[in-house]
């Protein structure tokens, strides 16, 4: 079936309503008990949201809608056989509830083209406006921002729209977001790295491929890992910064474009998605100040530990939630194993996971030593030519669109209210306890 807002709605308009019945039954029914620490420490493991397109496991990782990468790998579509799936097939996934077929993720495929061709003008002169040296996240989540004149969630609003029909507008808004995200991250990119000789779309191109090709590659390699890339990032469940800053904006029925704009500016941070920059600026410092393309094991070590003993965090390691290495990591791994087996930076990558678990799980307060996505995202990339470390987050926000966006209509549908938690002073809580 082509028309996902048709099955959408015949999808969500039960749903929204069994949730009404549920909280009108059972909304006293107590859910969990909630300590002091959870609460000082970044509410960690507080079920407090409803996210339906993916859940994290502490020791599994990410499972989209009920699929571990390795099983999306299997069962999305692809372009050709040994290719990687197609991110349209993951965000029909995670919008519906069901895998999509290859007719379905061209048709998504098509309209992103069609959709990704109105951006209006102002946009790229807001762009434009902005020094070459402002951090292409910066310049990333203006254009964001600039691109919501065209909301169509606000003009419905306006005019009064019943709010049952919220959904309608919203799921318009992120469609044409979506498709437009590509050409602002391509045109940032070469208009800070490469001269301002920009790249039209081709419109026979699929969403991941476009980008690689409007970006200045147009090997079948980077397309491949391109859409790996924009696969693994996509979510992670509704708790991380980006998710929950995106759904939170737009609980006050934000429209779209500043609702994902608040989740751009959380993964703007070093401990969240500007991580895959910090771990290739990592890398390049300690070989710089070992003067050497290939540490040993015992080198690595021992500039972990002076990074450690200089009150530095090791970037892409460490999670507020998984206790395992990151699958993404592993995925990753395996796709340069088989690709890019000789790649030196790649080879760092490993000798840094050789040595850096043991190295944090020492300090006795590290709750998780291993790896996360961004351990070796940077290093994929710059081994196939994409060396611009400042662009990495800003890829990741592409991809971090397909799942924060989907979330979002949901929101809509199940008529979700404002979110307002209550706070409290230091004295409250020292109350609590005496
Ligand atoms: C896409 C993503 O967002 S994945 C995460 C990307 N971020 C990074 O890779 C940055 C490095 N990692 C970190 O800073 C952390 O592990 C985070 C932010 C990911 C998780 O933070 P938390 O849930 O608070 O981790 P945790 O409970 O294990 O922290 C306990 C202590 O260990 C420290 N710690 C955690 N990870 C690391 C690390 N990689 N290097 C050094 N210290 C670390 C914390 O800073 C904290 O120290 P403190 O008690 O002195 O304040
Ligand atoms: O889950 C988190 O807190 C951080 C993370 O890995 C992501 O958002 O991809």
């Amino acid at each position: 079936m082509n028309d996902i807002k048709e099955r959408l709605i015949q999808i969500g308009r039960p749903k929204a309503n069994e949730l009404k019945q549920l909280i009108k039954e059972h909304g006293d029914h107590v859910i969990q008990q909630v300590t002091l620490g959870q609460v000082l420490m970044g509410m960690k493991g507080v079920v407090s949201l409803m996210t339906c397109t993916s859940k994290l496991d502490p020791e599994e990782g990410i499972r989209f809608r009920g699929f571990s990468i390795p099983e999306l790998r299997d069962k999305l579509p692809k372009l050709n056989d040994d290719g990687e799936p197609l991110p349209e097939g993951l965000f029909y996934l995670m919008l519906l509830g069901e895998l999509p077929g290859k007719d379905d993720v061209m048709h998504l495929r098509k309209e992103w083209a069609d959709r990704s061709q109105g951006i209006p003008g102002h946009v790229f002169d807001v762009i434009n406006a902005l020094p070459k040296s402002a951090h292409p996240m910066i310049q990333f989540n203006t254009a964001i921002l600039a691109m919501s004149t065209q909301s169509h969630f606000r003009k419905a609003y306006m005019a009064g729209m019943d709010k049952q029909d919220y959904w309608d507008p919203m799921y318009e808004g992120v469609m044409d977001l979506i498709s437009r995200l590509p050409v602002i991250a391509a045109y940032i990119y070469r208009r800070v790295f490469h001269n301002e000789k920009y790249i039209d779309i081709d419109p026979s191109l699929d969403w991941a491929g476009n980008l690689a090709h409007m970006m200045g590659f147009d090997s079948e390699e980077v397309k491949r890992l391109m859409r790996l890339y924009m696969v693994i990032h996509a979510d992670h469940e509704g708790g991380n910064v980006s998710a929950h800053a995106t759904h939170l904006v737009g609980s006050a029925l934000s429209n779209p474009y500043y609702s994902f704009s608040a989740g751009m500016n959380g993964l703007a941070g070093p401990l969240h998605g500007m991580a895959n920059q910090e771990v290739m600026v990592w890398i390049q410092g300690m070989l710089k100040t070992l003067g050497s393309e290939a540490p040993s094991a015992a080198q690595v070590e021992a500039y972990a530990r002076e990074t450690l003993s200089s009150g530095r965090v090791i970037p892409g390691y460490g999670h507020a939630v998984l206790r395992k290495t990151d699958p993404r990591f592993t995925v990753q791994l395996d796709f340069a194993n088989k690709y890019i087996p000789d790649a030196p930076l790649i080879q760092v990558v490993k000798t840094i996971y050789d040595v850096v678990p043991k190295v944090l799980g020492e300090t006795g307060k590290v709750k998780n030593p291993w790896p996360n996505v961004d351990a070796i995202s940077g290093a994929l990339l710059e081994s196939y030519g994409i060396k611009e470390y400042p662009v990495y987050t800003m890829l990741f926000g592409v991809s971090r669109a397909l799942g924060v966006l989907s979330q979002l209509v949901w929101d809509r549908i199940y008529g979700l209210p404002i979110e307002r938690p209550s706070s409290q002073n230091f004295e409250w809580f020292k109350n609590q306890v005496r």
